[in-house]
This record gives C-alpha cells, sequence and structure tokens, in this order.
C-alpha cells in the first residue's frame, strides 16, 4: 500500500469537490482498509500539505524555477517537500516513494526533491523573513483583516497557533450513570485546568466516545450553554442545535427537568443531533426542524422561552487550527453575508424569548463583524436588550479555540 499516493488521491479530490479533507481522510482510510501507523502518516502527509500549502507552492516555484506544473505533479511536489522540510521523513524514503508516484514526472520530481535536499537548510532559515500570508500559509485578505483588527504581533500569534496540529478534549456526560467510573480507569487524560470535567485525551479514547460516557469537544464550547445558565423546570430554546455538544451540556444542567427545545434547519444534521443525544443518554429533549430565517411559523407554537441559545452559523475563524479546509474554503465577501444570516436569525428567535429571559449569541469566529458589531447593532435596534456580560477567546492566550458569547437579557 503506498501511503504517498493515496495522499495523492485525497488532495486531488480535496481539490475537485467541496467535502472536508477530514471526511475524505477517512473514507479513504476505510477503502483502503489503513490502520495504526499507516493511517496516522496519511493523515500526517494529506493536513500538514493542506496547512501549509502557500509554503509548499513557495518552495515548489523557487525548485523548478516558476515552471508550469500540471495539477497532480504539483501535488506529488508537495506532498514530497510536505516529508522532507516539515515532517522529517528519512530523505532516502521521501525521495524514492514519492517519485515511484509521479509516473511520467519522475525525472523532475526525483531532481526537485534532490535539489530540496541539497538546499533545505537555507530554505527553511529564510521562513522567517517572509510574508506572514507565505510563511503561515494563510490567506492575503485574513492576514490584512487581523492586522487591521488586532495588529501584527497577536496576528502572528494566531497564525502559529493556527499552524499545530490540534488537540482533542473529551467532556464526561454526566447524564450516563457510569461515567466518572469508567472514565476513571481510561489512561492518557489529563484534567483540563479550568474547565471542568474536561480532559486532554492522547490517545482519542474511542470506544468510550461510542458508549456515551463522554463526548468530543474543546473546552471553549462550554462557555456559551455555561454563560446561559439554563436551570431545572426552565423552558429553553438551543435554536441552532446540531451536532448537539452545547444541547448535551445544556440538557445536564437542566437535569432532565422542563422543556428543552433543540432546533436546526438541516435534515442531514438534525439525524446526528439525534444520534448524539440518544447516545449522551439525553432523553428530555425535543428535536425540531426550523429555519428560523423562513416566514414558517416554529413547530413549537406559540411557546416563550426562558434562555434562548443562538449558535449560529459562523466563518469558523476560531477553529482554523482544527479545521484545515476553513481557510482555504472561505473568502472576505462572506463575512458580510454571514453577518447578514446571523442577524436574520437573532431577529426572528427574540420573538421566542420571554422578558426577563435570556438569549446568549455565541460563534467559534473571532471576527468582529460576526460578534461585538453584531451583537452592538442588534442592541441598537432593540433597545429592550440589556449586556450582562460578554467573552471573547482567543486562542493563542487562552490556550483553547476561539469562540465569542454574549448574554442579553430582554427587560421585564
Ligand atoms: C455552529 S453550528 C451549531 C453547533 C451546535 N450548537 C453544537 O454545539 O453542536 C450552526 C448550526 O446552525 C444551523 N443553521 C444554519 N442556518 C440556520 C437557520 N436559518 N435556522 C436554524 N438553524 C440553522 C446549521 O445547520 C448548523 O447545524
Amino acid at each position: 500500500m503506498n501511503v504517498r499516493r493515496l495522499s495523492v488521491e485525497v488532495l486531488e479530490s480535496w481539490q475537485k469537490t467541496p467535502r472536508y479533507a477530514a471526511d475524505l481522510l477517512d473514507d479513504k482510510t476505510r477503502q483502503a482498509t489503513l490502520s495504526g501507523p499507516n493511517a496516522a502518516f496519511l493523515h500526517d502527509i494529506v493536513l500538514t500539505t493542506l496547512r501549509n500549502l502557500t509554503m509548499l507552492d513557495h518552495w515548489v516555484d523557487h525548485l523548478t524555477n516558476g515552471r508550469h506544473l500540471d495539477h497532480r505533479t504539483r501535488w506529488v511536489l508537495r506532498i514530497g517537500l510536505c516529508q522532507l522540510m516539515l515532517l522529517g521523513v528519512p530523505s532516502h524514503a521521501a525521495v524514492n516513494e514519492t517519485v515511484a508516484t509521479a509516473g511520467r514526472a519522475s525525472g523532475l520530481v526525483n531532481a526537485v526533491l534532490r535539489r530540496a535536499g541539497r538546499e533545505m537548510n537555507t530554505l527553511l532559515a529564510q521562513r522567517k523573513d517572509l510574508p506572514l500570508a507565505v510563511a503561515y500559509s494563510q490567506p492575503e485578505y485574513l492576514i490584512r483583516r487581523w492586522i487591521k483588527i488586532m495588529g501584527k504581533a497577536k496576528t502572528e500569534a494566531l497564525c502559529q497557533w493556527n499552524q499545530e496540529p490540534a488537540e482533542t478534549h473529551i467532556r464526561l456526560n454526566r447524564l450516563h450513570d457510569e461515567a466518572e467510573a469508567r472514565l476513571s480507569k481510561i489512561t492518557g487524560l489529563t484534567a483540563h485546568a479550568t474547565e471542568e470535567d474536561f480532559f486532554l485525551v492522547n490517545p482519542v479514547p474511542r470506544e468510550a466516545l461510542k458508549s456515551g460516557i463522554c463526548y468530543a469537544q474543546d473546552p471553549s464550547t462550554s462557555i456559551a450553554p455555561k454563560m446561559l445558565g439554563a436551570r431545572p423546570g426552565e423552558t429553553v430554546l438551543d435554536a441552532c442545535a446540531a451536532p448537539g455538544g452545547k444541547t448535551a451540556l445544556i440538557a445536564q444542567m437542566m437535569v432532565g427537568e422542563g422543556k428543552l427545545i433543540a432546533c436546526d434547519s438541516s435534515p442531514a444534521r438534525l439525524n446526528r443531533l439525534r444520534e448524539n443525544l440518544t447516545r449522551l443518554r439525553v432523553h428530555h429533549a425535543q428535536v425540531m426542524q426550523h429555519d428560523f430565517l423562513s416566514s414558517d411559523a416554529p413547530p413549537f407554537g406559540d411557546l416563550l422561552f426562558d434562555r434562548i441559545l443562538l449558535d449560529v452559523p459562523c466563518s469558523n475563524t476560531g477553529v482554523m487550527r482544527r479545521r484545515i479546509d476553513v481557510r482555504w474554503r472561505l473568502n472576505e465577501p462572506e463575512f458580510a453575508e454571514l453577518a447578514q444570516t446571523q442577524r436574520g436569525i437573532a431577529e426572528s428567535a427574540l420573538r421566542y424569548l420571554k422578558p426577563g429571559g435570556s438569549l446568549v449569541y455565541s460563534t467559534c469566529s473571532i471576527d468582529p463583524e460576526e460578534n461585538q458589531q453584531l451583537v452592538k447593532a442588534l442592541m441598537a435596534a432593540h433597545p429592550e436588550l440589556e449586556m450582562a456580560e460578554s467573552r471573547l477567546v482567543f486562542p493563542p492566550k487562552d490556550q483553547m479555540d476561539g469562540a465569542y458569547a454574549a448574554r442579553l437579557v430582554k427587560k421585564a
């Protein structure tokens, strides 16, 4: 099984389809029945290549003297350089195995990778002098936008953060009676310093996740549900709920008492939400399909809620380390489009908030257009709203995924 050939296949289909790299990797791993070190190596090559795409292209262009290359040859060179320059694969293995996948371009690939071996130290040393967009492989418009928002030092810290492979955290699911006892027997868990019931895991405890005693989620995902502060007996709406990480935590806080309605507009994502809630033993949530941008009456009728969580769709700029596709799929006009969607969902959901009730608006974005500016405009249009608290998580400072949450109270 040639892992290099498989990685080129995954990267070529990533370029042709809008599918996520992680999903393509899962499919390929299954089809090729890869496991253990081979599966891990395939993941490493593909994700490291995508995370360093601009840097690798800079090297490809230098080492080929700017020669025009077909798509496949470029991917072969990128994965070859990725192994040599970034993954520390011994040069004979990186060169020979990559050349073997190159077909008619094998002569060129061989010459370029051998030249890279000779120039490696110089090329790596030159990285620090390159523009941030090249050295950290982030789109130029994002770098410009971030420098304007937060200055160069914080932008560089964020770029550095985004280049590290993401760690996996799990949350202990207290709705499962045996969760605590069973989790205590698992090795490789480190309790999170500040977020209760969250653990850094290595390796990922797949059987424990399947059994529902825990759920894979970053500690930052608990901020909005905790800010919402749902209590037993209340009537609570999670308006954009799928796949359900936050719904499950809200359900745990309500200890099964009261009314919890979990909505989402996407039927496919609602299926995942139902599966997750069943596995996590969330029995009292009612799952309903509703598009908060449509003029349809909501399936929960004229119910008003004590608390509403609005975990709206967003740019995902807080989770770019984890979601490698984001930087290459997002474009600048989308920020304004997203803000319009977010505002529309917020306007619609506000109608169902009781006087005296709380609405938590949250995103996994670090961009003010989707966060502070949006909430400010919403409050300006709704003088009945008061800001109770807000928090922006900045990954390099807080050492977790980026997120924003603001709790707005509707005056009684
Ligand atoms: C950030 S995700 C929610 C994540 C979820 N809260 C969790 O913790 O697992 C945003 C969700 O909003 C849903 N969504 C997008 N537009 C919507 C709309 N107009 N009305 C309701 N849900 C919508 C998407 O399908 C997506 O599942």
